[in-house]
């Protein structure tokens, strides 16, 4: 062969190996995006797996925008009867993302210096059993359980039963997977329902609690008195509340823009004023024990690790964006992703100017005597 065949076949053989070597790198830096860096809290649910819930991937796109547009005529917020299937299609639309990018717990939990946040989230749900006075065969609601992070910590801890309930099925089937999975479901059972309106007795509950739960009512004096009824006489319920504080001014356009912010990314009807709270509880009916706000000093920041997150939140972008792309995930998924990106800019915003807490704590009895 002559020199120059000898350069040709040589070039070839660089071209072919370079391409080779760059699919390589591509196809690696895929795998390591998808399946290694994916999944930020558990292994339980990967990038490739994020879809819309229960609705067909052609519906995400369409889901999203009659979501988004609800929030553009603030006059329908009034309309009471279309909150749970407004927080019904949002939980299609986000369990998948909450999942994979925040685990199986849906709340937030006062940071704690040198504790993961899964042993912060552990720490929260317990919190709950203890003021409970959870014990083994006592049964315990939750009122609004999502994929049900909480109730297998608190059945774990306490060996108490724990029912859930909560209004989007794809969740009740997460969390009785997840609850298997885990080998709880003999302590753990989980119904779809709403909790306005519950299939439950009277007096059938030996104890209630909601985690970041009931800021989804459009009337909370509903959910609590549901709550209420279900109670028996001389139980308790511990609640973890949304809500705006003490500092929060009405006259202030950035207080505004942040709560708006906040209810618009997380299906909210209208955030209440922590003075509410107590008062709801007692024309239902409850004593009231105990009322705090767990953000306070000394516990620390409770939006640290959304803060923290912003670098995984553009990688998850950056992934969300290419499994659309490739047609792995359905339409929309990418626009809903963008919601929670600004949703989290809104939450920290409300945690550092203080006007906001996720965790206003209630601690309720029903009286044995009730009137
Ligand atoms: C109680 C509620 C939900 C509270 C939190 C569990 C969620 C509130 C905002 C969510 C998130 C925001 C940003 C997302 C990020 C862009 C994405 O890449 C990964 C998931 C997020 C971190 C996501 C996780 C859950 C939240 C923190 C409400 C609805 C009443
Ligand atoms: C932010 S998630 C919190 C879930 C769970 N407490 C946790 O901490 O992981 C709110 C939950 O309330 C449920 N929810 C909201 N409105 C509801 C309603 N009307 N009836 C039943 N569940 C409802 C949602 O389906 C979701 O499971």
């Amino acid at each position: 062969m002559s020199d120059m065949v000898m350069e040709m076949v040589a070039g070839a053989d660089l071209y072919t190996l370079a391409a080779v070597v760059g699919s390589l790198v591509v196809a690696g830096g895929i795998y390591y995006l998808v399946f290694v860096l994916g999944p930020a809290e558990t292994k339980g649910k990967s990038a490739v797996e994020l879809g819309g819930g229960s609705l067909n991937r052609g519906e995400v796109a369409d889901n999203y925008k009659a979501y988004a547009d609800f929030f553009k005529k603030p006059k329908e917020i009034e309309n009471a009867k279309q909150v749970p299937k407004l927080v019904d299609t949002f939980y299609n639309l986000v369990t998948d993302i909450y999942e994979w990018g925040w685990g199986q717990s849906f709340h937030f939990s006062p940071a704690i210096a040198g504790k993961s946040h899964r042993e912060e989230t552990r720490l929260h749900e317990e919190r709950v059993a203890d003021l409970l006075h959870a014990k083994p065969n006592d049964k315990i609601l939750d009122a609004g359980c999502g994929v049900g992070g909480p109730m297998r910590a608190i059945a774990a801890y306490s060996k108490a039963n724990v029912v859930g309930i909560t209004i989007n099925d794809y969740q009740v089937a997460r969390a009785r997977s997840h609850n298997k999975k885990a080998g709880l479901d003999n302590l753990c059972e989980v119904i779809c329902g709403n909790f306005l309106n519950m299939p439950f007795p009277d007096n059938s509950f030996d104890g209630a609690y909601s985690i970041e739960a009931t800021c989804h009512a459009p009337q909370l004096q509903d959910v609590y008195a549901e709550i209420y009824r279900v109670l028996k006489p001389g139980k308790l319920y511990v609640t973890y509340e949304w809500v705006t504080t003490p500092l929060y001014r009405a006259d202030d356009p950035e207080h505004v823009e942040i709560i708006h912010g906040i209810e618009h990314g997380d299906a909210l009807p209208g955030l209440r004023s922590y003075s509410q709270i107590v008062e709801i509880a007692k024309e239902v009916g409850f004593e009231v024990l105990e009322e705090r706000d767990l953000a306070l000093p000394p516990a620390l920041p409770w939006w640290k690790r959304l803060k923290m997150g912003r670098i995984a939140y553009y990688r998850n972008h950056l992934v969300i964006a290419l499994l659309s792309f490739l047609g792995v995930a359905p339409q929309g998924v990418v626009d809903v992703h963008e919601m929670l990106f600004k949703t989290a800019d809104f939450l920290s915003r409300g945690g550092e100017t203080g006007i906001f807490t996720p965790m206003h704590l209630l601690v309720c009895r029903k009286p044995e005597v009730t009137q």
